[in-house]
């Protein structure tokens, strides 16, 4: 699904209008009646709402909600926001054809217009929506503050009021904090930073039958995941392959206290397709991997405790695997980045960091020109900034995320909520799983695991990131709906795998 923005979405707006076509009033009415159609699935008739609206389209919305609702018998009252001396001709249409439903129109001009709001309201938030063009201020500010403060619930008209659509807000704007969001058609960009998570809410996305082929042709370097599309990344298993036809991977994991990162990480390796597995590991987790993960083959590493890359025993070189995964509990030892630095440099094929061999890389920054193209880095926001630099908001961690995924030809998965992953060429998709059940040690592991199985299989490394992170955050998530977001460990996400 695509991420249009702010004049996209205007252009997307006309556009629907002229080859539908459908005069705009008659949009925003078919965006009312899809905004009702969700809120009279989730509150009773009895609630008492409040909707506020501006002067604007999401305020035409808002007038159009509220004679919805009342028609459908909900005690509705609708506070109009009254915060410049003109109305757009959609809302004033509005505005008629709610006087001939009800004279309970109230108008905010001065503070003391501001109603008191309880508990058991629900209040509608459509004062401003994407038309958003500088921070909120005079009675519109103090009309959301009080909203804000208020113990009512809130549902916002396609974007909180107050929060820009797709640029960063100032730290003092003040800014609609919701409780769900209602969005017209596709996410807005905004809905993806985790700093502008309270002015988001729980947000849905409901159809208004946008010109389907101007989004098809709109250019855009976001994306937002959805089920449909990751399942169609998903190779189909051909009944004569064999086990070499699923690659043979080989994950260097594990130190002396951190053996575990090396069991999760082959375990999920396998629960993901590869064909065959060797895991080498300092001399003390050899037998730990035998035992704990038998479908494994496993090397120990010449050291007792750390990761050299020597063997006593003729092993394959690392170039003669399908691919390689590096990092899951391997600590910064010397010898470790030894290890790295002779191996960096004989590798072709894409391979799978995370972790230390991250953080590795971060203090020897000279090593990332050697990582091979389409190699896969899954940082969490902290890895990143030592791999790179602090940002100053999300946007800017965005461009700082782009410009590192085609500085060095690589696949960046910045994990988090929502996990986005970064392309050579300059998209961004992010990931419409998970929960914050994953917050939990291993879960990284995991999916290093998940990921170095998938390239082992011939997925390119955009296709293995997208559809690999999907499928670990949505494992997460049956994990979470069967137990609970507290209390799920990493284990539980490779049990909970599918790939059907
Ligand atoms: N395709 C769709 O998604 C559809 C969306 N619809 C709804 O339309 C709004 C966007 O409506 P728009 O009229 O463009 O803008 P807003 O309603 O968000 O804002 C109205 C005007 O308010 C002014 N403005 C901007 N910032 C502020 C501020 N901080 N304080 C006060 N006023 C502000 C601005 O006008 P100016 O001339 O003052 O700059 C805005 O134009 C969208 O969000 C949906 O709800 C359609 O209804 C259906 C299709
Ligand atoms: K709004």
């Amino acid at each position: 699904m695509k991420i249009l923005n702010v004049d996209q979405i205007r252009a997307l707006d006309q556009s629907t209008i002229l080859h539908e076509p459908i005069a705009p009033i008659n949009l925003m009415e078919r965006a009312a009646l899809a905004f009702v159609d969700w809120f009279i699935d989730h509150f009773p008739v009895t609630t008492p709402t409040k909707v506020f609206c501006g002067l604007g389209n999401n305020g035409g919305d808002g007038l159009s909600i509220a004679r919805l609702l009342l028609e459908r018998d909900y005690p509705v009252e609708v506070q109009v926001v009254r915060y410049a001396p003109r109305e757009s001709d959609d809302f004033m249409h509005n505005h008629r054809r709610l006087k001939l439903v009800t004279e309970n129109i109230k108008y905010i001009e001065f503070s003391r217009d501001i109603p008191a709001l309880r508990h058991n309201e629900v209040v509608i938030d459509a004062i401003l929506g994407t038309g958003l063009s500088r921070p909120t201020e005079g009675i519109v500010k103090e009309t959301i503050a009080a909203i804000n403060r208020a113990p009512a619930s809130v549902v916002s008209v396609d974007i909180a009021s107050g929060l820009y659509t797709d640029q960063p807000n100032g730290p003092n704007d003040v800014i609609i904090e919701p409780d769900y969001t209602v969005t017209f058609q596709l996410p807005k960009l905004a809905f993806m930073l985790p700093k502008n998570g309270r002015y988001v809410g729980n947000w849905q996305i409901v159809d208004i039958r946008l010109h389907k082929r101007y989004i098809d042709l709109a250019p855009t370097a976001y994306y937002f995941t959805q089920p449909s599309e990751a399942k169609l990344l998903l190779h189909k298993r051909d009944r004569y392959a064999n086990k070499g036809t699923f690659g043979h991977a080989l994950l260097y994991a594990g130190s002396f206290g951190k053996i575990g990162a090396a069991v999760l990480s082959a375990r999920a390796c396998l629960r993901s397709g590869v064909g065959l597995l060797t895991v080498q590991v300092p001399r003390c987790g050899y037998l730990v991997l035998q035992t704990a993960v038998p479908e494994a083959m496993c090397l120990a590493d010449d050291h007792q405790t750390l990761l050299t890359g020597a063997t006593e025993i003729s092993s394959p070189a690392p170039t003669d695997f399908t691919t390689i995964g590096i990092g899951p509990g391997i600590g910064k030892a010397p010898e470790t980045l030894a290890m790295l630095k002779k191996l960096l440099p004989t590798l072709k094929k894409p391979i799978v960091v995370d972790a230390d061999a991250l953080n590795l890389l971060s203090e020897n920054r000279e090593l990332l020109d050697q990582l091979p193209p389409n190699s896969i880095l899954t940082p969490h926001p902290k890895e990143f900034e030592r791999l790179t630099q602090k940002w100053d908001n999300d946007y800017q961690k965005l461009d700082i995320l782009r410009e590192f995924a085609k500085k060095y030809t690589i696949v960046v998965v910045l994990k988090g909520a929502y996990s986005a992953i970064a392309t050579p060429d300059g998209d961004i998709h992010f990931n419409s799983t998970g929960n914050p059940g994953l917050s939990t040690g291993g879960t990284g592991d995991v999916l290093t695991g998940i990921l170095t199985a998938l390239v082992a299989q011939g997925y390119d490394s955009v296709e293995a990131a997208v559809l690999g992170v999907f499928a670990h955050g949505l494992a997460g998530d049956r994990v979470a709906e069967q137990r609970g977001p507290i209390g799920m460990v990493a284990s539980d996400v490779i049990d909970a795998l599918r790939w059907d």
